[in-house]
Parts: C-alpha cells; sequence; structure tokens
C-alpha cells in the first residue's frame, strides 16, 4: 500500500520520523536513522547556537515499564555548527528537518539567520516548546511572544520552515494558536512536543527520580497518546491547508499511527518508544501499518488521511 506525504517540496517515501530529541544527537545517530529504509526523513536534536552539556544527570527516567518517560535533558546538543556541517556534509536521499532551539528571543533570530544565509536547503523546525531550560517558559504558551517572532523570522527566513509545538489543553487555546499560525507561510507544525513538567515519584526511595527541576520534567510515551491525537485533531482542523501536519507522541504501534493518519497527520515521529526498541522500530510501525490498510482495503493513506468520524 502507499504509505507517502509531501511537505511543500519534500517527498517523504515513508510516515516515519524520530522525534526530535531522541536517538539524533550525534552524527552517528542520524546516519543509524538515514540508512534505516522505513524512515521518511531525519530530524535532529534541537540546535543552540553553542554546544550545550544540558542539565546534570540524572535527567531521563522511564515510567511504568516503558508506559511513559519523563525528561529534564536541558537542551544538550553539539551546536548549530556541528548539524549544519552534518547537513552540508554529503547530499541526502531523503528529506531532513533541522530542529533549532534558542533560549532567548535573540538566539532564535540569530540561529534562523545563520541558516538561511548557509547553503542548507532542507527543512527547518523552530522549536517552540522546550519545557526543560531552566527559568525559562514554554514560548508556544506565551501567544504574544509566539506572534512576535514568527513576524521577525518571516521578514528575512525565505527556507521551508515549521514549528514544534507543545500541547494544549483548551479549545479556546487550540483557536488562539491555529489564528497565529495561519498569518504565517509555514510549511508544518509538528504536534506535540512533552506533556511539560510532570513529576514521577519512587516510592521505595521517597523521591523524585530526575534531578534537574526538584524532579519534574516533560512527559512522553504511550500515556500522552490521547493529548497528541487531540492536538494534532484539533489543529487540523483549524490550519490552513497549506500547513501540513507531523503527528507526534506516544506512538507504539501502527493502531496508533493510523490513528494520527485519521486525525490528519501527514507524517509521525516517534520518541520515548524509538529510545526503548531503537530504528528497529520503524519496520515494524511500517508493517503493522501496512497489514491495517490491507485488512480494511485501503491502498494509499490518502483514503483515510483526516477522515476521523465524529459520532452524529
Ligand atoms: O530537555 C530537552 O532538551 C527537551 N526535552 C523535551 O521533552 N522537549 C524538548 O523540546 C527539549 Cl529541547
Amino acid at each position: 500500500p502507499q504509505m507517502t506525504a509531501q511537505i511543500g517540496n519534500f517527498t517523504f517515501k515513508h510516515l516515519f520520523l524520530n522525534a526530535s530529541g531522541v536517538y539524533c544527537r550525534t552524527k552517528q545517530n542520524l546516519d543509524d536513522l538515514l540508512d534505516n529504509q522505513a524512515t521518511g526523513g531525519i530530524v535532529t536534536k534541537s540546535a543552540t547556537l553553542r554546544s550545550r552539556k544540558g542539565n546534570p544527570n540524572p535527567r531521563y527516567h522511564s515510567i511504568l515499564n516503558g508506559a511513559g518517560s519523563i525528561n529534564s535533558m536541558g537542551l544538550p546538543n553539539y551546536g548549530l555548527q556541528y548539524y549544519l556541517d552534518y547537513l552540508l556534509s554529503k547530499s541526502f536521499d531523503k528529506p531532513t528537518i533541522l530542529s533549532v532551539a534558542g533560549t532567548s528571543f535573540d538566539e532564535n533570530i540569530e540561529l534562523l539567520k545563520q541558516i538561511q544565509d548557509s547553503d542548507y536547503q532542507g527543512m527547518t523546525e523552530l522549536n517552540l516548546s522546550c519545557p526543560n531550560v531552566v527559568g525559562k517558559p514554554q514560548i508556544a504558551y506565551d501567544f504574544e511572544t509566539t506572534n512576535k517572532i514568527l513576524t521577525e523570522v518571516f521578514k528575512f527566513f525565505k527556507k521551508p520552515i515549521g514549528v514544534k509545538l507543545p500541547p494544549y489543553f483548551d479549545l479556546n487555546h487550540f483557536d488562539q494558536i491555529a489564528k497565529i499560525l495561519n498569518q504565517f507561510p509555514l510549511d508544518h507544525v509538528n504536534s506535540i512536543n512533552s506533556v511539560g513538567n510532570g513529576l514521577w515519584i519512587d516510592i521505595e526511595t521517597e523521591s523524585v527520580v530526575i534531578k534537574p527541576k526538584k524532579g519534574f520534567g516533560g512527559i512522553g510515551g504511550k500515556m500522552v497518546l490521547p493529548t497528541g491525537l487531540a492536538n494534532v485533531r484539533a489543529l487540523r482542523e483549524r490550519l490552513k491547508p497549506s500547513i501540513k501536519m507531523i503527528g507526534t507522541g506516544g506512538i507504539t504501534s501502527g493502531k496508533d499511527v493510523f490513528a494520527y493518519l485519521l486525525c490528519g497527520a501527514d507524517l509521525v515521529s516517534v520518541g520515548t518508544q524509538l529510545g526503548i526498541e531503537s530504528p528497529k522500530i520503524f519496520n515494524r510501525l511500517e508493517s503493522e501499518l501496512a497489514a491495517i490498510m490491507v485488512e480494511k482495503g485501503y491502498t494509499s493513506v490518502n483514503e483515510f488521511r483526516g477522515k476521523l468520524k465524529s459520532l452524529e
């Protein structure tokens, strides 16, 4: 069955991406993802201008035997130049998405200016939703600042760009963020990032399980699937068709991928479960999705993408 997607001028021959931050910090990670035949493209760890060590360990913990994850990594990455060098070091047979996350308004602008002035011709994703930089709010929860940043960006940035959003939990917030995003020539929206500032406790030790922020961190994995589905569905219904959708959050099976496609996702990305299973997960997800499509008599994802039924 035909499982492909298009974002702007980029054709994805497979529907699967890594979620930024998982299995994508090093050039070796990115090559492993690239070499996997079931990945449609690759996404880098969000880059800052300079290399960052990130928050102190322990900063990641698996919850309830892999039902979820909590992380407060703190944006550890090798800096924009490292990822640009990698992306300019060879030609790629799949689309690449360079994720960036400045820790200030000015850093976000400078990151994008350097990408605009570089020879990089792939896709860029502005991460507006990192929940783990101590003292910094998630930009996309501040609608005015989000509008201000995107207004400034589109004065000079002419290459393909999308945004990574945090989960919203209020229908009016979906209305507000969609109204802002619809004003800009965005290629895509990627929803959701981790559910910010959860807390996990070890009953034995009567302690939190990660060190940064007194144990508070972003929640990912299966337990955030309902939130991810809702955000993709709500944003798809509100965003103009030219803004394509990457569905992220809690994918562990072909059924979850099918659900995201029904909500309108063009592509999906996998984080927590990728960290557990390594890139071979993409082969499993693709064959599970194909089996569901065959069983239902679908020959192309276009026959059911975005066609989630309500109960009339
Ligand atoms: O702590 C992190 O590095 C991190 N962790 C997340 O769960 N989402 C993000 O966007 C980032 Cl930037």
